[in-house]
């Protein structure tokens, strides 16, 4: 997979160097291409905002370098395209399956914007020819997207193959497909069996499985109402066996 990351603070992206990340770049399995926007900006101050148009607070990023770099992004391959995404706080929310979807994309470019955001016209003139998606990571306002993008580059990351041991398989996450889909995790433990008084769950150590993947999945059933509760009542019935719906 590509990525290519618009931004004018590249330096925020070193954490793309470490672990998992940086890992999977040295393997080649993620291919990632950080631009500096103020070098489409060509006046002597490289300036890449504006005052916004009917006033208002704060300053909005001029359509032009914005515009350059995007297009000397695609033409690193004029016959594909990328999938945009901008990171704002008014896009649709980021999920593991939106995460997925992205997972199987051959190349994401990511405008994270600072100041209000970018002059709309931008994201309006890519929208005709490809998908652009304006995304959110939270219902809360950062500074500005980079790290938005981080979130995102290392949760689409993590499921690309090879990028995680079998070990550590992704199949098994919250929200992922399958008997655990939207159940949070339960409780986690490992050596020693006594630390500080506190005991391993004996049933973790009894080796036998049947009763530890029902012990686990009661777990994250009582752990999921107790913190996100909506997530228990959009359950399908059909998923929720007699014995949980005893909990
Ligand atoms: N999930 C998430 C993504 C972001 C994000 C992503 C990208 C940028 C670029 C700039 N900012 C800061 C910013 C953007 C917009 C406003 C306007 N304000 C928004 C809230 C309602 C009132 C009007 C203020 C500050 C960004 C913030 N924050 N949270």
């Amino acid at each position: 997979m590509r990525v290519d990351v618009i931004s004018i603070f590249p330096e925020y992206f070193a954490p793309l160097d470490v672990s998992l990340i940086g890992k999977a770049r040295e393997r080649g399995i993620l291919d990632i291409h950080l631009h500096q926007l103020r070098d489409w900006a060509h006046d002597v101050h490289r300036t890449v905002d504006d005052t916004p148009y009917g006033g208002g607070p704060g300053m909005v990023m001029k359509p032009e370098p914005w515009g350059e770099a995007i297009d000397t992004v695609l033409a690193a391959d004029p016959a594909a395209q990328p999938r945009i995404i901008v990171p704002t706080p008014s896009g649709v929310p980021f999920t593991q399956k939106l995460a997925m979807e992205y997972a199987a994309e051959p190349w994401l470019l990511f405008t994270p914007a600072r100041y209000e955001g970018i002059d709309s016209r931008v994201m309006a003139e890519y929208g005709s020819r490809m998908r652009v998606d304006e995304v959110s990571v939270g219902d809360y306002v950062l500074a500005g997207g980079e790290v938005a993008v981080l979130v995102m580059v290392e949760a689409v990351g993590r499921l690309l193959p090879g990028v995680l041991g079998n070990a550590n398989s992704a199949v098994d996450d919250s929200f992922a497909p399958g008997a655990m889909e939207n159940l949070l995790e339960g409780p986690v433990y490992t050596k020693p069996p006594e630390w500080r008084g506190h005991e391993v769950p004996e049933i973790l150590l009894s080796g036998h499985h049947g009763k530890i993947a029902r012990w686990r999945r009661d777990e994250a059933l009582r752990r999921t109402a107790r913190n996100r509760l909506e997530l228990l009542a959009a359950l399908d019935p059909e998923t929720l066996d007699k014995h949980d719906r005893k909990l």
